[in-house]
């Protein structure tokens, strides 16, 4: 199902009082269908923590989330269900797994909850089990990871599976936020490659959150940019790298040797 996710004026802060520091600062975006849109800006400029309240990882102290025509911020209920069509992949694939379950069980709940969102019987558990070799052959690993701890997988393996349960879940977004940067470069590539292609087949939209203005580049239709929780440019990806309209785009662009 495609649908935008859209930002109106969120704004989100931590602490209190005299020491309430704003890390997003009435945002306004909109991550259209089908679309990768680069998220890009210093560290500490709010990146993460826009995406995480997308999840319900933090809560917008103003202004709301929505995924079409339902509001995903402060969800309660069925919004919290619509809310899981929004799927965020972190930059450290080991701390997102539970420790105590294998990888099949993962995978297979979150095929679980996605079967209920979307009203479907859910589908038996044999039937569930060619879903999960399925989805691990999607992302190019063996059957057998199924059976296996979080532990006993190498990162750029984990990543992938992160990859795997995001899909799960029949995505409608799915917020990347520095996936590659902790892999080996070596499988980085392989990674990235691997959204994209997925993100081809099966139509969702995706928050590509990166410093790597040189991957961004060539991954991304559009880039917005951020700067101490302001949201300051945003545009198609060709038109924001080579001619930006803001002089700290441009200074970010110059601090990579690269481009
Ligand atoms: N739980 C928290 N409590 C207090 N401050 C926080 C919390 N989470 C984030 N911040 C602050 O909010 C600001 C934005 O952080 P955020 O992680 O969103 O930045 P970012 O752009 O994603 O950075 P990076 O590129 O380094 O990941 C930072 O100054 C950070 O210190």
């Amino acid at each position: 199902m495609s649908m935008p996710l859209t930002f109106e004026s969120v704004s989100i802060t931590f602490g209190h009082g005299a020491s309430t520091f704003t890390a997003a600062n009435a945002v306004d975006l909109e991550v259209r269908p089908g679309e990768m849109l680069g998220l890009v800006g210093e560290s500490g400029s709010g990146k993460s923590t826009l995406a995480r309240a997308a999840v319900g990882l933090e809560e917008p102290a103003s202004g709301r989330i929505l995924l079409g025509g339902t509001t995903i911020s402060h969800a309660r209920g069925a919004a919290v269900r619509e809310r899981r069509r929004v799927q965020m992949i972190f930059q450290d694939p080991q701390s997102c797994f539970n420790p105590r379950r294998t990888i099949g069980q993962s995978l297979d709940e979150a095929l679980v909850q996605a079967a209920r969102r979307e009203g479907d019987a859910s589908a038996s558990a044999r039937v569930r089990r060619t879903e999960i070799d399925e989805l691990l052959h999607a992302v190019a690993l063996p059957a057998g990871t199924a059976a296996r701890m979080p532990t006993q997988l190498s990162g750029g393996q984990r990543q992938r599976v992160a990859i795997a349960r995001a899909i799960a879940a029949r995505p409608t977004v799915v917020l990347a936020d520095e996936i590659t940067s902790a892999l080996d470069v070596s499988v980085q590539g392989s990674v990235l490659n691997l959204l994209r292609d997925l993100q081809r087949e099966l139509g969702f939209s995706v928050l590509f959150i990166s410093h790597n203005l040189a991957v961004v580049r060539v991954v991304c239709d559009r880039v917005a940019v951020m700067r101490r929780g302001n949201l300051i440019e945003v545009g198609d990806t060709l038109q924001v790298l080579e001619q930006p309209r803001e002089d700290y785009t441009r200074e970010l662009i110059a601090a990579v040797p690269t481009l």
